[in-house]
């Protein structure tokens, strides 16, 4: 039986980050946890490249592109939607986790899903650094244990 599985070692990997402006409190949080992590495991800072657009619906448009015209070994995104009094808040959800997945299941390198969904700001601040963690490290750790096995395939 033979079994496959990522390591964390991060040296020589380009990693594109794709960051939502909206809830910037958070998601500038979100991505120092990101840069954190990667460099932390070895990423040079020189291989970190981070796009900010204006909201999370945007971040499938980009993730794609940088998923199709670039050369990165895998991509982060990062955002956060916190419901608010409409249902936009189900709208933007659902499109950007479609998106995202779908840029993942068309290329040929691993796309992290690090877009927050809450129901309050109280629990989007708690997952960007302070009791549940940070959603942020959590995916960038993620990405270069894809990248590792992805490597092996
Ligand atoms: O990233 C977010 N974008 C949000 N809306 C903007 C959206 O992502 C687009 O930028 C906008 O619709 C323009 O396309 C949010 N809400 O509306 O609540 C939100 O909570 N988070």
């Amino acid at each position: 039986m033979a079994t496959f599985e990522g390591n964390f070692i991060g040296e020589d990997i380009k990693v594109g980050i794709v960051v939502a402006r909206f809830n910037e409190f958070i998601t500038s949080k979100l991505l120092s946890g990101a840069k954190d992590n990667l460099l932390r495991h070895g990423v040079k800072e020189d291989n970190i490249d981070v796009y900010w657009v204006p909201g999370a619906f945007e971040i499938p448009f980009i993730t794609k592109k940088l998923a199709t015209e670039k050369n990165y070994n895998g991509l982060i995104t990062l955002g956060t939607v916190i419901r608010g009094a409409t249902t936009h808040y189900e709208l933007v959800c659902s499109e950007v986790a479609k998106g995202v997945a779908h840029v993942g299941l068309e290329s040929d390198i691993p796309v992290m899903f690090g877009v927050l969904t809450t129901e309050t700001i109280e629990q989007a601040i708690e997952r960007a650094g302070t009791k549940a963690g940070n959603k942020g490290g959590e995916v960038a750790q993620g990405l270069l244990e894809m990248i590792s096995l992805n490597k092996q395939l």
